[in-house]
C-alpha cells in the first residue's frame, strides 16, 4: 500500500466511533502534553527523504517499533525455566478464574515459540479437551483462534475443535484452514449468532492502564474494534478483552505509545495475579 493509501486509511479509522470512549471503556490517558508538544515540533522540523512532512502519528509509530525492538531483545534474554514457571503461573490463574470459567464463547491466540509470547497450550487443550460432563458441570466452551487474511490488517476468528485443525502459516503461526476436514466452512465468529465473551490477547508489551503494544501489524486492532461495533449493533455485552504478560512485558504507566485506533484492554494476567484494569473487569474479577 502506498504511504498516502495508508494514511487515508488510519484518518477513516481515526473517527468516531473508534475514539469514543464509553463506559464500558474510559478514555485512557492520552499521551501526556509536554509529549504531544514535542511531537510536533520534531514533526514540523523532520522532513523525510522524499520530501513528505513526518506527521505526529510516524512519530508515534517509530517509537513503538523503537519499543518492539526493546521489548523482543528482553523476552530472548529471559531465563528459560522462569519463562515456563510464569507460563505455567499464567495459564493457571486463567483456568481458575470465575471469567474463564464462566465465559462460553471466546476467541484465545494460538502461541507461538519463536515469538516468545505467553504459552496458550494448556489453556486450548483444557478447552479442547473438555466434553462438556465434567464434574464441575462446565459447559464445553467455544472456541474461535486467529487465521490471518492478508497483510492489509485483516484477520477472521475461525472455530476449531481440535488442534489438529492448525496448520502453520508462513509466518510460523498456527492457524485454522477455512474448511474443515468434511469440506465445511469453519464458523467465523463475526457470523455468530451468540456474543463472545472473553478475548485471550496477545502482544508485546503493557502498561498497568490498559495500553497494549502489538507486533506492529494492526490486526488485533482492527478486529477487535469491529467485534466491538457488532456486539453494539446486536446489543451484546462488550467482551473481556485479557491479555497474558510476562512480567518483563509490563512497562511503566504512559510509556507505551498509543493511537486513536489502539483498543485499550480490560485486565492483565501475570504469574503474580490478576490487574483488573476497567470497571468491566473489577465487577468480575
Ligand atoms: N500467536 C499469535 N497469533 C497471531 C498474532 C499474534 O500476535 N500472535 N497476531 C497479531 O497480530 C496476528 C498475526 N500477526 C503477526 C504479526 C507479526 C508477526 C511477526 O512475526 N512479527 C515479527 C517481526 C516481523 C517484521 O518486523 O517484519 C516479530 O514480531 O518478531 C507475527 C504475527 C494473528 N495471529
Ligand atoms: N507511520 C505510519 N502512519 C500510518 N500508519 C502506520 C504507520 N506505521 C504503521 N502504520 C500502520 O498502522 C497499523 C497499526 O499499527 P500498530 O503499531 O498500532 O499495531 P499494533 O497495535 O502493534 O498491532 P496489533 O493490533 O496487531 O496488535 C498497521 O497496519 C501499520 O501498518
Amino acid at each position: 500500500m502506498t504511504k498516502m493509501g495508508l494514511l487515508q486509511r488510519l484518518a477513516v479509522r481515526m473517527t468516531p466511533p473508534f475514539i469514543t470512549p464509553t463506559a464500558a471503556s474510559p478514555p485512557l490517558p492520552s499521551f501526556t502534553h509536554s509529549l504531544r508538544r514535542n511531537l510536533r515540533s520534531s514533526a514540523a522540523a523532520a522532513m523525510s527523504a522524499t520530501n513528505t512532512p513526518v506527521t505526529p502519528l510516524d512519530l508515534i509509530f517509530k517509537e513503538k517499533k523503537s519499543l518492539r525492538a526493546k521489548v523482543k531483545k528482553q523476552l530472548r534474554s529471559m531465563d528459560p525455566n522462569l519463562r515456563s514457571q510464569q507460563d505455567v503461573a499464567i495459564q493457571n490463574i486463567v483456568l481458575d478464574s470465575p471469567w474463564f470459567k464462566s465465559c462460553k464463547r471466546l476467541c484465545a491466540y494460538i502461541s507461538c515459540p519463536a515469538l516468545r509470547e505467553v504459552d496458550t497450550s494448556k489453556i486450548l487443550s483444557a478447552i479442547l479437551n473438555n466434553s462438556g460432563q465434567d464434574d464441575d458441570a462446565q459447559v464445553r466452551k467455544k472456541l474461535y483462534v486467529p487465521r490471518v487474511e492478508d497483510k492489509n490488517s485483516y484477520m477472521r476468528m475461525l472455530n476449531i475443535s481440535r488442534m489438529d485443525d492448525l496448520i502453520a502459516n508462513s509466518m510460523d503461526i498456527l492457524e485454522p484452514s477455512p474448511f474443515d476436514a468434511d469440506g465445511n466452512e469453519r464458523e467465523n465468529v463475526m457470523f455468530a449468532n451468540e456474543p463472545v465473551d472473553l478475548f485471550i490477547l496477545p502482544g508485546l508489551a503493557f502498561d498497568k492502564s490498559g495500553r497494549r503494544l502489538g507486533r506492529g501489524g494492526g490486526y488485533y486492532d482492527t478486529f477487535l474494534a469491529k467485534y466491538q461495533e457488532l456486539a453494539n449493533d446486536r446489543k451484546w455485552k462488550k467482551p473481556l478483552f485479557v491479555a497474558l504478560s510476562y512480567s518483563t512485558q509490563i512497562l511503566e504507566d504512559g510509556v507505551v505509545p498509543m493511537t486513536p485506533n489502539d483498543v485499550p484492554i480490560d485486565a492483565l494476567v501475570l504469574s503474580s495475579g490478576v490487574i483488573p484494569i476497567t470497571p468491566a473487569a473489577n465487577e468480575i474479577i
